[in-house]
């Protein structure tokens, strides 16, 4: 038996009070029938309040927000709205559509949460049930769907929305939807309605394609967030975003047309899976609410959009994705709104607390460089590379190098991905090696320093991987290293940023990185030797289960280094040889790795200098960094210069 708290009660609790509210004998629409749909239905029997701190949050009360709201910004120590939350408020609480651009790390998931919330707490008595059942707290039509290009951004957006939602009266059930987890228990949870969706387009649209009661679930959609916009509209989520666009039209409620196809039906078939269900009886769907935000929208795409303001846009077909964007997306505001508050030129998709610099190098010292930055500068790092395989190359090399570094790309497995993140939140001078997956939109806490190990490929990814440090008014350094060949590739990007073809350079102390070059050189030859090996015997593994599968006798001269059975020799003699070899392979790997471990214990001596006689040397500061000693946090007994610091210095 469910029971639902009921906003009455709630208008009694007052702020920095923490009630519990008790079970409510009034709705109880859905009895889950499963123990399995008992597990995960989103049942609380009691639901305690948070404890509201005496927060002077003045500066939002012009936007008449709903009690709840204000309280858990008064939780979030939010006591003032950003630039975009401060413009697109208004405009979104008055039931405005939006188009929003303001830099990476300055509130834009506020900025289009605020709006959806309020709305749902308004309406919260009174919504009418769909047709398709009942939400969880007996009520609503579905209040938001946010689309966001990646999982990891999803799970973020969801966390930011049920933090937001912390104080509402009735649980508010807030769902992320994306690939990598259990379908069929997003299936069933979906089943119970949440009031809101936070989904990766690919994910929902599998969950969509023949699932009638959820598309007109769907459909009673009040607003439609499309975050990060410019990434979604790409190659990659934009087939299915689209499909995902024309399922939920609220045109085609109208004329019954316009779906997609269902997977395999060809032209004039009807389209049996993804056929509009039948909207008799139905009541008319909300007006909704159309926001399309990212920090990088673009100056045309921005002027392009305020020329063409009325339902859809523009009648002729262009292959620029952003123009698409406004063909694609129904704006049912005829006179939808864009706030821009990106200093346009000069880069203004940034944040204004961020600094940049970049560092020469030849394309063989990156690798050292990275170490030098790393252990001179221990704070939390993420360090984008351009490749799955860059990342799956240095992070083995780092880790032998005992730095606490994790790694996240595309093709790890969902749990892996969310863990890695995880610690690095967790641990103070965490290093996070990733592809472009994690640079957009992850709001992690206190990254002061993000590398650019490559040339970003465009603008926009140079500019949101930069935006993982320099959040919420904070400061934050983005290096971006340039190697030999690279400096084409940099060049056009500075061309395209504004800056006149240049950023400052980083002080490098170039004797330190050279110092260092040996620990990095034997991680690296240690790191490629296991590799071999691994992935030699991966092969092997392989070829085996082939074998067993297909019932046959694997001729072993097939495996094993493959040199088997070809020589001159015996393949007697050949075996032997080859175990030699592996032995003395192994035999090398373990000097090498003791060869590290005695390099690890010892002090790094900047080139140039004498360990006997420390002050003699010509290089700067020697004493201290003559205690500069491999150990897990890279400092010991050192003063620490912070990065910042150090950029603060070279500078005066
Ligand atoms: N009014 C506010 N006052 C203080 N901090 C805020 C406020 N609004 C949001 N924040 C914090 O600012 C950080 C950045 O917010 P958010 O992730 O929404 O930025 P964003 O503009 O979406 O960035 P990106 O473009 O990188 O996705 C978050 O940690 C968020 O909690």
């Amino acid at each position: 038996m469910r029971g639902f708290i009921h906003l009455d009660d709630f208008n009694e609790a007052k702020a920095g009070h923490a009630p519990t509210f008790q079970l409510s004998s009034k709705s109880s629409p859905e009895t889950p029938a499963t123990e399995e749909e008992k597990k995960d239905a989103p049942v609380q029997q009691t639901r305690t309040l948070p404890t509201v701190p005496d927060v002077d949050i003045g500066a939002w009360l012009d936007f008449d927000l709903k009690a709840p709201i204000l309280d858990a910004l008064r939780i979030l120590g939010f006591t003032k709205p950003t630039p975009i939350q401060a413009k697109a408020l208004p405009l979104g609480l008055a039931r405005r559509d939006i188009i929003g651009a303001a830099a990476t790390g300055s509130g834009k998931t506020l900025a289009y949460g605020i709006p959806i919330l309020q709305h749902l707490i308004r309406t919260w008595k009174n919504t009418p049930k769909t047709t398709a059942g009942s939400g969880p707290s007996g009520s609503p039509a579905l209040a938001g769907l946010i689309l966001t290009p990646t999982r990891e951004l999803a799970t973020q957006v969801k966390d930011h929305m049920v933090a937001l939602a912390q104080c509402t009266p009735q649980p508010t059930h807030i769902l992320p939807i994306v690939g990598g987890m259990s379908i069929q228990k997003q299936e069933r949870v979906l089943s119970r309605h949440p009031h809101i969706i936070v989904a990766t387009p690919g994910r929902l649209w599998e969950l969509m394609e023949g699932n009638d009661s959820f598309l007109l679930y769907l459909r009673t959609l009040s607003f439609l967030v499309i975050d990060e916009a410019d990434r979604m509209f790409e190659t990659g989520h934009f087939r299915e975003l689209t499909s995902i666009l024309k399922a939920i039209s609220r045109r085609s409620v109208s004329d019954g047309g316009d779906f997609p196809k269902a997977k395999g039906a060809k032209d004039g078939e009807a389209n049996l899976e993804v056929t509009p269900p039948s909207t008799q009886g139905a009541p008319k769907p909300p007006r909704r609410q159309t926001f399309v935000f990212s920090a990088t929208l673009g100056k045309d795409f921005l002027s392009s959009a305020k020329e063409k303001k009325g339902k859809g846009s523009g009648s002729k077909v262009s292959d620029d994705p952003m123009k698409q964007l406004l063909r694609k997306v129904e704006f049912d505001d005829s006179n939808r709104q864009i706030v821009d508050v990106t200093v346009q030129g000069a880069g203004g998709a940034k944040a204004s607390t961020l600094i940049e610099r970049r560092v020469d190098c030849i394309q063989t010292d990156k690798e050292i460089l990275l170490y030098y930055f790393l252990l001179r500068f221990p704070c939390r790092t993420l360090v984008f590379v351009n490749s799955i395989d860059a990342a799956r190359r240095i992070l083995p090399s780092l880790q032998l190098l005992q730095l606490p570094v994790f790694g996240l790309h595309g093709q790890m497995q969902q749990r892996a991905r969310l863990r890695s993140l995880e610690r690095f939140r967790d641990h103070d001078n965490a290093i996070l090696i990733a592809t472009d997956v994690a640079a957009r939109g992850l709001d992690i806490p206190e990254v002061e320093h993000v590398i650019h190990y490559q040339v970003p490929r465009s603008k926009g990814t140079y500019v949101h991987r930069s935006g993982r440090t320099a959040r919420a008014g904070h400061e934050g350094l983005s290096t971006i290293f340039c190697g030999a060949e690279e400096v084409k590739a940099y060049k056009a990007l500075m061309g395209v940023l504004g800056k006149g073809g240049n950023i400052p350079e980083f002080p490098v102390d170039r004797g330190l990185v050279t110092s260092l070059r040996e620990r990095v050189v034997l991680a690296r030859k240690i790191n490629a030797a296991e590799h071999k090996e691994s992935k030699a015997k991966h092969e092997e593994d392989w070829m085996r289960k082939q074998a067993e599968a297909m019932d046959i006798i694997l001729d072993e001269s097939m495996i094993g280094g493959g040199s088997k059975g070809k020589g001159k020799k015996g393949w007697v003699e050949e075996e032997e040889g080859d175990e030699a070899n592996a032995g003395k392979q192994l035999r090398k790997v373990a000097q090498w790795k003791s060869q590290l471990q005695a390099l690890m214990g010892s002090s790094v001596i900047p080139r140039g200098a004498s360990a006997k006689y420390p002050t003699s040397g010509h290089v700067r500061d020697l004493p201290a960094r003559l205690m500069l000693e491999g150990n897990k946090s890279g400092l010991r007994g050192h003063k620490q210069v912070s990065i910042m610091e150090a950029v603060r210095q070279a500078e005066r």
